[in-house]
C-alpha cells in the first residue's frame, strides 16, 4: 500500500482535467467478498482486484487472527481458505473505521462458540450499534458494550439459541446493519436449526447496498428469498459455496471524484473497472452529473465524462435531489455545487451524520471558507455558489479523518484559489494513491 504521510497536500489551481484511470477495488464488493470467502468451508477461492487499503486490511488482519488461511499472491490478488468456525478466542480484534468490516463481522461472531473483543478506532466508537445487537440479542446473542451503551467496543460470548427465527432490524441508521445480518445468515440457520425470517422495520436507507449483498451471496450459491422488499427469508439449507474466482470491479465512489472532474475539467476523463454491468448504486451518481450538463458515455468496462471548462467561468446547472440511495457520491456533489449556476440542494442525507465524521457538519463547515452561502438541517444541507473569481485566494481544507472529505474537495481547485488539503492521509481509509491519480489526470494553470 502506497502511504501518503504529509501533514498537507498543496493542489494548485486547474485548468482541465482528462485522461484514464484505473480504478482502486470496490471497498464495498471487497470486504462482503472476503467475509463470505471465509464462510465458505473448504473452499479454496481466488480474489482478483481486491481493494488494498485500510478498510480492507483490517478485515484481513482480523480475518487472519481468526484463523483463517489467507495467501497473497500478487498486491491485489488473494487467496482464501474458507471454513465453517472461527478460532473460539480473540480478544483484541480491531476494524478501525470500517463499518463494512465491523458490523457483518460483530453478526457473524455473535452466532460463533467463542469469546471476542471487537473495537475499531475513537470515531468507530461514537458509530451506532444498538439496531444490530438488538437484533442479534432478540436470537439470542450474547453481546455486551464495553464502553457507552448503543456503541462499540463489544464484548461477544458463545451464542445460546432461544428459539426464535424471525428477527426485527431496523434499516433507518444504516444499511450495513441488515447487511451483516444477510452476510451472517447461512451460519444464523446452521446453529438455530431452522430457516431465517428477517424484517426490516423503519424505513431502510442505501438500499443498493443490499444489492450488493444479495448479488454477492448468490454468486456464492445463497439465494435470499425476498418477496417484499421488507422481508427476507433464508433457507435453512443455506450455506456459501465459492464459484472459486472472484473479480472484483473498480470502487464506483472513488470513481465519482475523477466522472466529476471529466465534468468540470472539459474531459474527457475515464474510469476503468466500472460499466454497464456493474453491481454498485454509486453508478447513479452519472445520472446526477448528466442533470448538472455533463455528457456520460457508459461502456461495458468504462465510463467516460466530458463537459465544460468551469476554470473559464462556465457553470454547472443547479440541482435539487434525493441522495439517501448513493449517500458516499452525494459528497462529490456538493462540492460541484460551488460551480453551479443557483442554488444547490442535497435531500435525505441523515446517514452523513454518522460515518466517518459528522459529515453534514463538516461539509457545511469547509463550504463556508469559499465565502458561499451554506444552509443545513438534521438530513439535507444547500449551497448558494458565488462566482468563483470571488474565492478567497487560499483555502486550508480540514478533513475532519474522512478520506472523501479529503478527496472531494480536491475538485475545488478550478477557482482563482489554491487548495491546502489538511491531514491527506485519511484517504488511506478507501484509496491510498488518490492524489496521485489525481495529478496525472489535472492540468494546472
Ligand atoms: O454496505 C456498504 O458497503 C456501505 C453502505 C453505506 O453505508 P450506510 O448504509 O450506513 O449508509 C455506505 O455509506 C458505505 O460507505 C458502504
Ligand atoms: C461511510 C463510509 O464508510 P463505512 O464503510 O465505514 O461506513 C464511506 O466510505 O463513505
Amino acid at each position: 500500500m502506497s502511504e501518503t504521510l504529509q501533514p498537507y497536500l498543496y493542489l494548485n489551481r486547474s485548468y482541465g482535467a482528462r485522461g484514464n484511470v484505473i480504478l482502486p477495488g470496490s471497498k464495498s464488493i471487497s470486504n462482503r467478498v472476503l467475509l463470505i470467502s471465509a464462510l465458505s468451508d473448504s473452499y479454496v477461492t481466488e480474489i482478483k482486484g481486491l481493494l488494498d487499503s485500510d478498510d480492507t486490511k483490517v478485515m484481513i488482519d482480523a480475518l487472519i487472527d481468526l484463523g483463517i488461511k489467507i495467501s497473497y499472491r500478487t498486491e491485489d490478488c488473494i487467496e482464501i481458505i474458507g471454513r465453517n468456525y472461527f478460532n473460539d478466542k480473540c480478544d483484541n480484534l480491531f476494524l478501525g473505521n470500517a463499518g463494512t468490516a465491523f458490523r457483518p463481522m460483530v453478526a457473524v461472531l455473535a452466532f460463533m462458540s467463542g469469546n471476542y473483543i471487537i473495537s475499531g478506532i475513537p470515531r468507530m466508537h461514537e458509530r451506532p450499534i444498538a439496531d444490530l445487537v438488538d437484533s442479534l440479542r432478540s436470537l439470542g446473542c450474547n453481546i455486551d458494550y464495553i464502553g457507552n451503551e448503543g456503541y462499540p467496543p463489544l464484548m461477544i460470548k458463545p451464542f445460546t439459541h432461544n428459539g426464535s427465527k424471525h428477527v426485527f432490524i431496523n434499516g433507518s441508521v444504516s444499511s450495513q446493519f441488515l447487511t451483516a445480518l444477510l452476510l451472517a445468515s447461512p451460519v444464523i440457520v446452521k446453529k438455530i436449526n431452522s430457516s431465517l425470517t428477517i424484517d426490516i422495520a423503519g424505513k431502510l436507507i442505501s438500499k443498493p447496498y443490499i444489492d450488493i449483498t444479495l448479488n454477492l451471496m448468490r454468486r456464492f450459491g445463497v439465494d435470499v428469498k425476498s418477496d417484499s422488499s421488507n422481508r427476507f427469508v433464508i433457507d435453512q439449507l443455506s450455506s456459501y459455496k465459492s464459484p472459486g474466482k472472484v473479480i472484483v470491479e473498480g470502487d464506483a465512489s472513488s470513481a465519482s471524484y475523477f466522472l466529476a472532474l471529466g465534468a468540470i475539467g472539459g474531459g474527457p476523463v475515464r474510469v476503468n473497472g466500472i460499466g454497464n454491468n456493474s453491481i454498485q448504486g454509486d453508478v447513479a451518481f452519472s445520472q446526477v452529473l448528466t442533470e448538472m450538463g455533463a455528457n456520460i458515455r457508459f461502456h461495458d468496462s468504462y465510463i467516460e465524462s466530458s463537459g465544460i471548462l468551469v476554470s473559464s467561468g462556465k457553470k454547472l446547472k443547479s440541482f435539487d435531489i434525493d441522495f439517501n440511495m448513493i449517500p458516499d457520491a452525494a459528497m462529490t456533489a456538493a462540492v460541484l455545487a460551488l460551480y453551479a449556476d443557483g442554488k444547490c440542494f442535497l435531500r435525505n442525507i441523515g446517514s452523513w451524520r454518522v460515518k466517518e465524521t459528522d459529515r453534514i457538519h463538516a461539509m457545511h463547515t469547509e463550504l463556508s471558507k469559499f465565502g458561499v452561502k451554506v444552509d443545513s438541517g438534521e438530513d439535507w444541507i444547500s449551497i448558494d455558489p458565488i462566482e468563483i473569481s470571488k474565492w478567497p485566494e487560499e483555502i486550508s481544507i480540514d478533513t475532519w479523518d474522512d478520506h472523501r472529505m479529503a478527496m472531494c474537495f480536491s475538485l475545488a481547485t478550478f477557482g482563482n484559489t489554491n487548495v491546502k488539503i489538511m491531514n491527506p492521509s485519511c484517504v488511506n481509509k478507501t484509496f491510498p494513491n488518490y492524489f496521485n491519480i489525481y495529478n496525472e489526470i489535472i492540468y494546472a494553470q
